[in-house]
């Protein structure tokens, strides 16, 4: 084929207009380089260490890392720079490494910084577990006040539902000595529920399978509509958030039940006024008192148990699955939690101050959570005002800030062979020294499962107790044991398919 000539001034015009073309892209991308240089340096917090890649768009890389391997990543930075920064998707949050700086993370006040905004922030709460909670936190007053000053009393109703419910959730074999696996997440977060809303709802609701259902369906849906609204840019979230219908229909069902106990327990808080009656002394009660106290409509009752089961029943089912694998992969100390509870009870029976007794137990639990948190990160807090901390780090005002939790608990500084499940190391300490303050539910500023401070969990006590008796009740009752060839491998949420075997006890304790 014979190429058609390009005649001459064609082609010198087109070369120009070529080499304009190439000048203006080749400007293009260096005002687009310029622009990305001055946006990541502009970033407030550039100055502070980043763990993986910082530059806009790379750092992605960084929050898919620490999105799969979070503790990892918290490690690393916490070997190597008293703060950092770590990637999420939509920002950037900003850790403290080792007690010193725990310390002084959890000591700045309230009007510097906040658990609450920093709990919505990441998790969305007014679209995701109650509208009005992260304004009007009426569950968080009472269960620092009357719940927890009231656990002798409540006690009994725990251990009842729990004793009712073990053989129901989690029947016996038919056969002695036969093991049968079961999936433990779902089957403790059940057994937690049941004895959890004995407390906040009681009889007959706390049992009512609809009312049961409507609360694992509303657990299930604050992780899915976060994760949803997480990948949404700042304003769409709002728009979004308002139509998830998970937590509305969750607050709809809700109210169906328990809308007419408030207004029993109104007429009751009535009568009492009238001194006709007795005043009731329950949880619900008190919900209502704290809104009257804050001057809200007592249709908030409703959000506050919502929210009481948000805080309450992921974290400790999660918290005693932990602990079961843990005793799975140890059974050699089945034996003396054995003894000591038996023991107790044969002594005092199922009382509160019979649970908390059982130092064995109690440090158990505590040395499971120290190495088994739901979260590598703690004393999480919304910056409210810019401050500068210690070591000359500035943090602007809106920035997520947390203390590295899981590194600083195996961090050899503080805990001997940091990194072994040694379960009665607390008990030992205790007995050692004297000294009760290495109680599981006790906080410190290297050791911050509960927190620490001012904010610290105000349900650990209730939880403690909750916890041990439950734990207290598979000793006496069930053998455990890993399935066969199974390794104990850590997640901070384990999968609902990760089962132990169990089987009617066998032994008695020699
Ligand atoms: C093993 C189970 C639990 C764990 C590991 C746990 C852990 C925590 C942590 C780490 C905090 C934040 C503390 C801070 O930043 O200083 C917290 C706060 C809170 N927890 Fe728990 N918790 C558990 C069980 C419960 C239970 C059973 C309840 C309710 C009865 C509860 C109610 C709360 C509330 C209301 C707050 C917010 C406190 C505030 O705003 O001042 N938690 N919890």
């Amino acid at each position: 084929m014979l190429a058609t000539p390009i005649p001459q001034y064609v082609d010198a015009r087109h070369l120009c207009r070529m080499e304009d073309k190439t000048q203006y892209i080749f400007a293009l991308l260096g005002l687009l380089a310029s622009l990305y240089f001055i946006y990541w340096k502009a970033d407030p917090l550039y100055n502070i260490p980043a763990i993986g890649p910082s530059a806009p768009i790379l750092s992605y890389l960084g929050a898919y890392r620490y999105y799969y391997h979070g503790r990892q990543v918290l490690r690393e930075g916490y070997r190597k720079y008293k703060v950092f920064r770590v990637p999420m998707l939509d920002r950037w949050v900003v850790v403290v490494s080792g007690a010193d700086m725990n310390e002084e993370l959890r000591k700045l006040p309230d009007t510097h910084v906040s658990l609450a905004q920093a709990v919505n922030e990441f998790i969305h709460s007014k679209y995701t577990v109650a509208r009005d909670i992260t304004d009007h936190p009426i569950h968080t007053a009472v269960i620092r006040g009357p719940l927890t000053r009231n656990l002798n009393l409540l006690f009994p109703d725990v251990v009842d539902e729990m004793k009712t419910a073990f053989p129901e959730v989690m029947p016996l074999p038919t056969h002695d000595g036969e093991w049968v696996a079961i999936s433990v997440r779902n089957t403790m977060a059940c057994i937690v529920s049941r004895a959890s809303n004995r407390v906040f709802v009681g009889l007959p609701l706390c049992r009512d399978p609809k009312f049961l259902d409507t609360l694992v369906e509303y657990a299930l849906s604050v992780s899915k509509a976060r994760d949803i609204l997480n990948v949404m840019p700042g304003r769409v979230r709002g728009i979004v958030g308002n139509v998830l219908p998970w937590v509305k229909r969750a607050t709809r069902h809700a109210s169906v039940c328990i809308q007419p106990m408030v207004q029993e327990r109104l007429q009751r808080l009535q009568n009492t006024d009238d001194d006709h009656g007795d005043k009731p002394h329950d949880y619900l009660t008190w919900l209502i008192e704290e809104t009257q106290k804050v001057k809200l409509s007592p249709d908030f009752v409703v959000q506050g148990i919502l929210a009481s089961n948000f805080s309450a029943v992921h974290t400790a089912s999660n918290s005693i699955t932990h602990a079961l694998f843990n005793l799975a992969a140890h059974t050699q100390y089945m034996q003396p939690l054995r003894e000591e509870v038996e023991d107790i009870i044969k002594e005092h029976g199922w009382t509160y101050n019979a649970i908390k007794e059982m130092w064995k137990l109690d440090s158990f639990m505590r040395e499971s959570q120290r190495l088994c948190g739901v979260t590598g990160v703690s004393l999480m807090r919304k910056v409210l005002l810019d401050i500068t901390l210690s070591d000359g780090t500035y943090i602007p005002k809106g920035t997520l800030v947390v203390a590295a939790s899981s590194a600083t608990h195996t961090d050899k500084t503080y805990y001997e062979n940091a990194e072994a499940f040694v379960p009665f190391r607390f008990y030992d300490m205790c007995t050692e020294n004297g000294t009760l303050g290495t109680q599981f539910v006790n906080t410190s500023k290297d050791y911050l499962a509960f927190g620490h401070g001012k904010h610290a969990c105000p349900g650990r006590f209730f939880v403690a107790h909750e916890l041990k008796a439950m734990m207290a009740y598979i000793i006496l009752h069930y053998d455990v044991k890993l399935e066969d060839g199974a390794l104990w491998v850590w997640h901070d949420i384990p999968p609902p398919s990760a089962k132990i075997l169990f089987r009617k006890r066998q032994s008695e304790v020699e």
